[in-house]
């Protein structure tokens, strides 16, 4: 039978997705599950890993009966992760010690403190490219070994595996055969050295992290292994292609060339600009991190991470109950001129890049007696493209490179007021492609290039778009809205630190 389609799994923060892609990297059927979040305490974030590898398998076998294709003409499958999430699961009987710790989880903030007054920024920076920041995966690691029982004398003799989701998907997707994940999703963990491209000793050694735990990094377009026999009805799947989600869509929008650009606006807003062979360090509080291993090269991009931008669009649907759905907030923000001199700040997770303050909370300013509903919203939607002028102006500030389009992607991007304001703001075209699953379909790329169904250059040519924002504002307002920003942004900051 012919092998015509790639299957791309897309384990995103707050859902599992399938998307089946045909030759042509059309889709031609996606299946898509929820699952839980659980919030233990203020600031913490957990998943069920287990509930996870249920959704996961759920969805990749739904979405072929659906469509009524036999697993055996998928070519490959292609795997993409909500990054830096930690879990610990036990080698023999695959059982996690804990839920999962999820990349928006707080609680490490104080061993990140510690790491800072022992002078070790400098060194993460230098080694791993990143900030110490609760973000990544080490200082989770560090706080399972610490604080679940027996969790680390068990890692120290060895019966114990640690693994984003990527190499959770792999592990069990092979039944146990293969312990591995990828350049992108190492170089989010604050272990590895994305210079030398291996796990880093001192930093081990600083968090106290027995090396027996870490999975086998490799390149991010490779046969990895094959599924199970008794995953897919006995055919066997070759795992082709791994990236964590937000280089995959690096990948998916072909921004293959340095000084290429894309944003992402899911729960949070991810950018990154390729800087290719090299790896570009930041003084501006952006992340130097791997874009993707593949034909024997690693290329590099400089990322800043948003933590809440989709997520405040839930936040005034769910907590506020401002609106009844997500799209509503396009309705009500179209039916002001702008926000009233309204700022949302949406530091409810503290604020990453460019500000890497763990200690800001979220607020609103500028509220008059004639603030309406319709202002809160407009100003939340206005909050993702100021964080996203926030972050380009870092950017082009470290590489000296000036943005010429930003091409977008993500569950928001559907919103016209957004993606005009944010044209507006950045004073250059908004991109947005016809397919706007970039994080599924770099996955499947990925996949479909080690397989041999496509090479780089195939994919460039697949790239449609769908509509391009031009900026329309006056740049004296448009200074003047973002001073404003400026100004609210500083006054949210150190906030749960000051006693005052
Ligand atoms: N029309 C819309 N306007 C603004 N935000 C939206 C709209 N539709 C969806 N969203 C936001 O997009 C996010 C979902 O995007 P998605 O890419 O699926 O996120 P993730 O992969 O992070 O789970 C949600 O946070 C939701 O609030
Ligand atoms: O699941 P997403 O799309 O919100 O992405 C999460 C990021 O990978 C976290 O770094």
């Amino acid at each position: 039978m012919d092998k015509q389609y790639i299957m791309a799994l897309d384990q995103g923060t707050t859902s599992c997705r399938a998307i089946l892609f045909d030759r042509d990297a059309n889709i031609v059927g996606i299946a898509q599950k929820e699952f839980a979040q659980y919030f233990p305490q203020p600031g913490w974030v957990e998943h069920d890993a287990m509930e996870i590898w249920g959704a996961q398998m759920g969805v990749a076998r739904e979405v072929l009966e659906t469509h009524g294709i036999k697993p055996a003409a998928v070519a490959a499958i292609g795997i993409t992760n909500q990054r830096e999430t930690t879990l610990i699961w036990d080698r023999e009987t695959g059982k996690p010690v804990h839920n999962a710790i999820v990349w928006q989880d707080r609680r490490t903030a104080p061993i990140c403190d510690e790491l800072k007054e022992r002078g070790l920024e400098p060194v993460i920076r230098e080694t791993t490219g990143l900030v110490a920041d609760a973000y990544f995966s080490g200082t989770k690691i560090r706080w399972l070994l610490d604080n679940v029982p027996g969790v680390r004398e068990r890692a120290e003799r060895g019966e114990l595996l640690f693994g984003t989701m990527d190499a959770w998907l792999v592990w069990n997707l092979t039944r146990g055969a293969r312990h591995v994940t990828d350049y992108s999703n190492a170089s989010r963990t604050m272990l590895y050295n994305i210079r030398t491209l291996e796990w880093d000793e001192r930093m081990l050694d600083e968090l106290g992290i027995p090396r027996s735990l870490l999975p086998e990094v490799r390149p991010s377009s490779e046969v990895y292994g094959t599924t199970a026999t008794e995953m897919f009805g006995g055919a066997e799947i070759p795992i082709a292609g791994i990236a964590g989600d937000q280089q995959a869509a690096l990948f998916g929008q072909t921004c293959f060339e340095q000084g290429m650009v894309k944003n992402t606006y899911g729960t949070g807003c991810f950018l990154l600009m390729n800087t290719g062979e090299a790896p570009v360090p930041s003084k501006s509080g952006l992340l130097t991190t791997i874009a993707w291993g593949i034909d024997g090269r690693v290329e590099y991009a400089l990322e800043g991470a948003i933590f809440i931008a989709g997520a405040a669009v839930q936040w005034l649907r769910d907590e506020l109950k401002l609106i009844d759905s997500a799209e509503d907030s396009e309705y009500y923000a179209g039916k002001v001129e702008d926000s009233g001199g309204v700022y949302v700040v949406p530091a409810f997770a503290g604020l990453g890049a460019p500000y890497w303050d763990m200690y800001s909370r979220g607020a609103i300013f500028g509220l008059t007696r004639g603030t309406r509903k319709e202002h809160i919203t407009r100003a939340t939607l206005d909050s993702l493209a100021y964080q996203t002028k926030d972050v380009i102006d870092a950017m082009q500030a470290d590489s000296g490179i000036t943005l010429k389009t930003l091409r977008v992607d993500g569950g928001a991007v559907v919103n016209n007021v957004m993606m005009q304001f944010q044209a507006d703001m950045l004073g250059v075209n908004v991109e947005r492609p016809t397919i706007t699953e970039s994080t599924a379909l770099g996955a499947a790329y990925l996949a479909g290039i080690a397989v041999g169904m496509w090479n780089k250059n195939d994919v460039v040519g697949k790239c449609a778009l769908e509509r391009t924002f031009e900026p329309n504002m006056d740049p004296a307002l448009r200074a003047q809205r973002y001073k404003g920003w400026k100004k609210a942004v500083k006054r949210t900051m150190h906030w749960e630190k000051d006693d005052e």
